[in-house]
């Protein structure tokens, strides 16, 4: 089977935002877990889609990830133990794959961030995307220099300044914190990963928006060629990627 050119669709009843086997069609719950799936699942609508992410041998296990993998082995191992009973032996856990970046930097200084990213509740109101912004830029500020951006708190809180720019209308200022996150979610989220996919398309995005057309090109081609694996050519997302990308690469006919 080869990545990207086989997919599986499913109704669901319910929209749900994070995928959990408990909340997924019958069929789809059958699927295992590891931290390195070669399948993933994303939303189109009502449907859920099962896209295979690499090339899969005859007989080989089919699986999925079921947590967010923005976190250190140990940290892995807890949530899937807590969630689902199970320690998780895939190599990515047996190797503890790169635990040491994600936790680079000052300790005292990672745990404060990570303190106030896992207090961040999602914002309703433009008062508070402003305040959320306003703490994500003392603490980036505060700690320049001390904590690389592949740290996963210090992504996590570029990620939160950027939503919070994208949230207030600052398109410049978030650009500057997405661009930040690409060289860590290259790391992090490597080969074909549709989060990987969507935060370029949303750094491409901005970069259009600051008539960076050369680059918002390159970055948009960028997450097309890991989307078309990911979402496949048919996914609404998709479309809306190629939108973008030919009217760049229209205004950049003109000049
Ligand atoms: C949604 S079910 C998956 C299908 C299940 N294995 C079955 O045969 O029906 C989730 C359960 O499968 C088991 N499981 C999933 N991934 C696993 C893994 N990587 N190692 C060990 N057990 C796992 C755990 O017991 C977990 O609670």
């Amino acid at each position: 089977m080869i990545k990207g050119e086989w997919q599986w669709r499913l109704r669901c009843k319910v929209l749900s935002l994070s995928f959990s086997p408990s909340n997924t069609p019958h069929s789809m719950s059958l699927l295992n877990h590891s931290c390195d799936p070669n399948c993933v699942i994303v939303f189109e609508g009502y449907q859920l889609l099962l896209r295979s992410v690499r090339d899969i041998q005859i007989g080989e296990e089919l699986t999925i990830s079921y947590i967010e993998s923005l976190m250190t082995t140990s940290e892995r191992q807890k949530q899937l133990m807590r969630q689902y009973c199970f320690e998780c032996d895939c190599l990515l856990c047996q190797n503890q794959e790169k635990d040491a970046e994600k936790l680079d930097g000052e300790e005292h200084v990672w745990k404060e961030v990570k303190d106030v990213v896992n207090e961040v509740r999602y914002p309703k109101s433009k008062e508070e995307w402003e305040q959320v912004l306003a703490r994500c830029q003392n603490l980036l500020s505060s700690n320049r220099g001390r904590l690389p951006d592949t740290n996963i708190y210090q992504l996590k809180m570029l990620d939160c300044a950027m939503d919070a720019c994208i949230n207030l209308e600052c398109w410049e200022e978030a650009l500057y914190y997405g661009s930040r996150t690409l060289g860590p979610y290259r790391l992090y989220y490597p080969g074909f990963h549709p989060l990987r996919a969507v935060q370029l398309m949303r750094v491409g995005k901005l970069q259009y928006s600051q008539d960076m057309f050369p680059q918002a090109l390159e970055t948009l081609k960028q997450a097309y060629n890991i989307m078309k694996v990911t979402h496949g050519t048919d996914h609404s997302l998709m479309q809306a990627l190629l939108e973008i990308k030919e009217q760049c690469e229209a205004i950049m006919r003109m000049q």
